[in-house]
């Protein structure tokens, strides 16, 4: 692999303040098996073999991938020690919030670009798939091995100004943060008395089932990170509040009880919402709505196989489902995703009807052929009773 030269014509050295971090490791590997690019860095972590002055004075491109909270005085610091050694290079963030480091990064004499990966690192080696803020500050000479940067993280780029995207990310990332750790401490407070969480689930519907799945997301999360975007953020503050507004709205309604509290209800929470997400809107919301019903639906059935295939090449899925086709199994549902080292796995629903029909040892017989022909190896299969 040649890796992508830099404005003097030579591969630059990455340097990652806080690579021992979830980000910070993703991004070394990425760096070093996608780019083949030279990665040194700091974290306090145990990794602190190069000190900041020479970590400054190593790095071609400085990526600060830090608790958010610490972030805008920790570029302030290395900016600091570099002493204007810096113009030249390229400094980036990976910061949640892009105010605050971006205005730190261009106190700096860096060419400067805020970026906001919009998910957690993935399993995979790309961020293929996934949302990339891009906030562009201060460049010049950097701009092509940027964009070639880019690039190879397959991320889908959005450009946006610090200011534009906190506020975006007001909404997107504080409000449906804050009513999640809301009704996670609701349940906190009342599912015990149903019998816990588990009890809950036999009597799920689609919406509690897709909710109970953000809020176990964000829950099972790094919490410094869901506290520091609602406390670093400043528009977070006023989307909460307008939040406890509408709930104590909600409240107030439900304490009347009466005819007209209803109708304040539908008229306010409901019909007025309805018409500011427009027609189309609300009707590809309820599409998706029920595919998603479809997915989790697919994703709980008890009967299935789960195969890893090898290759991902064309006609592999085909030469995988001629198996079932020879054993007379009907297929009810596939479902692809990544393993933890990016092979591509198929779930692949039953159905149960024509299971009963066939011989005891019919999945058994599947399993071993995709494994002789090479086409899969099998890692889980059911049969639910
Ligand atoms: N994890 C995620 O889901 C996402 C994280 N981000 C952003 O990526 C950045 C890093 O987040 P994570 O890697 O998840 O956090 P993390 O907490 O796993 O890693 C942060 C690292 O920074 C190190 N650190 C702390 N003080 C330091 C200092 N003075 N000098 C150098 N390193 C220091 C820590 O020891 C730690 O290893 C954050 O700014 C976050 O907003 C962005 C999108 C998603
Ligand atoms: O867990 C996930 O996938 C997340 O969505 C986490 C996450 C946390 C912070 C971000 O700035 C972006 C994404």
């Amino acid at each position: 692999m040649t890796p992508l030269p830099g404005p003097s014509g030579t591969a630059p050295v990455v340097g990652i303040v806080g690579r021992r971090g979830a980000y910070g490791r993703w991004l070394q590997h990425f760096l070093e098996t996608r780019m083949g690019l030279r990665v040194i860095g700091r974290d306090p972590a145990g990794d602190e073999a190069l000190s900041i002055e020479e970590l400054v004075t190593r790095a071609d491109v400085l990526v600060f991938s830090a608790p958010i909270r610490l972030t805008p005085a920790l570029i302030a610091e290395y900016a600091r020690a570099a002493r204007g050694r810096e113009a030249g290079c390229l400094w980036m963030d990976l910061t949640s919030i892009k105010q605050g480091p971006v205005e730190a990064l261009l106190a700096s004499r860096a060419e400067v670009v805020g970026l906001h990966p919009m998910a957690a690192p993935p399993l995979i080696p790309t961020l293929q798939g996934r949302v990339m803020a891009v906030c562009p500050a201060r460049l010049d000479r950097w701009r092509t091995w940027l964009d070639g940067f880019l690039a190879a993280t397959r991320a889908e780029c959005i450009e946006v100004t610090p200011g534009h995207h906190d506020r975006a990310m007001a909404l997107v990332q504080g409000l449906t943060h804050a009513s999640h750790m809301a009704q996670a401490a609701v349940l906190r407070r009342q599912a015990p008395a149903l019998g816990g969480l588990e009890a809950l689930r036999p009597l799920r519907t689609v919406g509690h089932a897709l909710d109970r799945i953000v809020s176990a997301r964000m829950l099972a999360g790094n919490p410094g990170i869901y506290a520091d975007i609602q406390f670093d953020n400043p528009h977070v503050l006023p989307a909460v509040e307008l939040m406890a507004e509408a709930v104590g709205f909600l409240r107030d309604q439900l304490r009347r009880g009466d005819a007209e509290a209803r109708q304040a209800l539908r008229t306010r929470l409901l019909e007025e919402s309805a018409s500011f997400f427009g027609a189309p809107a609300l009707a590809a919301g309820s599409h998706d709505f029920d595919r998603l019903g479809y997915l989790l639906a697919d994703l709980e059935s008890p009967d299935f196989l789960s195969v890893f295939l090898p290759e991902d090449a064309p006609g592999s899925l085909c030469r995988l489902l001629h198996v079932f086709e020879e054993h007379a199994v009907n297929i009810e549902s596939i479902h692809s995703s990544r393993s933890p080292e990016g092979e591509l796995h198929f779930r692949i629903g039953l159905d149960r009807r024509s299971l009963d029909d066939l011989p005891a040892d019919t999945l058994a017989r599947v399993a071993k052929a995709l494994e002789t022909r090479g086409i899969g190896r099998v890692t889980a299969g059911h049969r639910g009773d």
